[in-house]
């Protein structure tokens, strides 16, 4: 699996540090509130898990999984539902946690899907941000970094479902995906 990395882009210590960074500013954003937090599965619960441990205040969590680029590096632009959520957002303050922020389309969709469904607020965090891939005006509320123009993989972001278990944050090797 490591042979496949060709760069090693964001370190285990980087991503603990800024998540601890994220949890105490949004632990202070929802100290009389009880957000309704929502993981976007699969990509997002490895920093899901580890962003509410460092949260301080009450949260309830839910989880929804959402799928549009399959086995590709580019996104499909069609978002599909594979799980929805168990729990009612009517009138609930919404923190949708999402792993990365490409084209845009999944978050998109996803914002204006709670927002129908009568969600309170909607506030976004990413772990995150690829500004180059967008293809529709969309900004997190709260970002732990800006990555360049490659596929990265790891930390809860797959290729084809693998690398999500490495700890750090890589780019694959270009020939992995073309052969
Ligand atoms: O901004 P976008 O271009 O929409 O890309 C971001 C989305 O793509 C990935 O999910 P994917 O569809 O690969 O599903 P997965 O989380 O199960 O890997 C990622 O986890 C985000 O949810
Ligand atoms: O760079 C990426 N890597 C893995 N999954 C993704 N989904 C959108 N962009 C990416
Ligand atoms: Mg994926």
């Amino acid at each position: 699996m490591q042979n496949d990395i060709q760069e090693v882009l964001i370190s285990e210590e980087e991503l603990q540090s800024k998540i601890k960074e994220l949890g105490e500013i949004l632990s202070k954003e929802y100290a009389d509130r009880n957000p309704l937090v929502i993981c976007v599965l699969k990509g997002a619960f490895i920093f899901m898990a580890d962003l509410v441990k460092n949260i301080t205040v009450p949260v309830e969590m839910d989880f929804m999984a959402v799928s549009s680029y399959g086995a590709s590096t580019k996104s499909s632009g069609v978002v599909k539902i594979i799980k929805d959520l168990d729990a009612s957002v009517e009138n609930r303050d919404v923190l949708i946690v999402e792993d990365i922020i490409d084209s845009g389309l999944t978050l998109t969709h996803l914002i204006d899907l709670l927002q129908r469904r009568g969600a309170k607020s909607t506030t976004v965090v990413t772990l995150f941000d690829k500004p180059s891939g967008r293809k529709v005006d969309l900004e997190a509320d709260y970002t732990g970094f800006v990555l360049p123009d490659a596929f990265v993989v790891g930390y809860g972001l797959d290729y084809a479902e693998k690398y999500r278990n490495l700890p750090y944050i890589g780019i694959l090797k270009p020939e992995i995906y073309t052969s």
